[in-house]
């Protein structure tokens, strides 16, 4: 089987071209071996390229743990790159389809290649029922959360998946690395949860740390950044512009007032390409 490793500010997937050869049949193990950094490829999971009927292709996300996701904001950016480089569909503005609802998507082209690109992520998910999480609605903005002892004010959105974030004055290794687990795990969020931990540096610019649902920590996270641009908001922190500083680069966001959609900017990145044995 051959793939290729993409990565978006340093959030790093294994990409399989399915446009190309049959998907896998068991995506959620072979998400598993791949991601591991010893024994597979490395990767903070897997993500399928596919034919789509409704659209230029289809993404299917799945975790390092294998877990799917309904989303990935700094995948489907690698997506966009992969199918115009690739020549699967060379236009500068791609529809892709994610678990069911199509996103388009703006290509910065520079010498044939795509260098950045600019995401249309949508509304963002307010609905405390709809996020999920049981915590009292109906929606979550600096409600109180008993996490590994500590009482943390946290705000929830979904991007199509789930997002819990928390503003602190430091994102210490303690908080990132210690309570991370215990707020993806808690009662609280029926399909656990992404956490991001954010230092506000100014209206219009923050710094982000992520504990992803079934990946750990990674060095960036375009949905959850999404998230955090929708909460900086909503708690009266930030613009509606901002530049998210994460470990692994800069993704740039916008909640639009006009139409009440979230726009994401950043860049995607093709690594090297290999064969795994069947
Ligand atoms: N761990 C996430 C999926 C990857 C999201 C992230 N890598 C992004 O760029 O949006 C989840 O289970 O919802």
């Amino acid at each position: 089987m051959k793939f290729t490793k993409m990565h978006g500010a340093g959030n790093d997937y294994v990409y399989v071209d399915c446009f190309a050869q049959d998907p896998p049949p068991d995506p959620e193990g072979l998400a598993r071996r791949l991601a591991d950094r010893h024994t597979g490829v490395g990767g903070d999971g897997l993500i399928l390229i596919l034919p789509s009927e409704r659209a230029d292709a289809e993404m299917r996300m799945y975790n390092a743990d294998g877990s799917y996701s309904e989303m990935c904001g700094n995948g489907i950016r690698c997506v966009a790159k992969y199918v115009y480089d690739h020549n699967l569909c060379r236009k500068p503005r791609l529809v892709i389809e994610s678990a069911g609802k199509l996103l388009s998507l703006d290509l910065t082209i520079e010498d044939e290649r795509v260098e950045r690109v600019r995401v249309d992520m949508g509304e963002p998910i307010l609905d405390a029922a709809h996020i999920p999480t049981l915590l009292p609605g109906p929606m979550v903005v600096n409600t109180p959360l008993d996490a590994g002892g500590q009482l943390f004010a946290v705000t929830a959105v979904s991007m199509g998946n789930p997002h819990c974030v928390v503003f602190v004055e430091c994102a210490t290794d303690e908080l990132v690395l210690g309570v991370g687990p215990k707020i993806e795990h808690d009662p609280a969020f029926p399909n656990r949860v992404n956490v991001e931990w954010v230092e506000v540096l100014a209206p219009d610019r923050v710094r982000q740390r992520t504990w992803e649902r079934g990946s750990g920590e990674t060095l960036a996270c375009g949905t959850g950044a999404s998230a955090v641009c929708v909460a900086g908001v909503l708690t009266g922190r930030t613009d509606r512009r901002v530049m998210v500083e994460l470990l692994g680069g800069l993704l740039e966001l916008e909640w639009n007032e006009a139409d009440n959609h979230v726009y994401m900017t950043g860049p995607a990145v093709e690594v090297f390409s290999g064969e795994w044995p069947a």
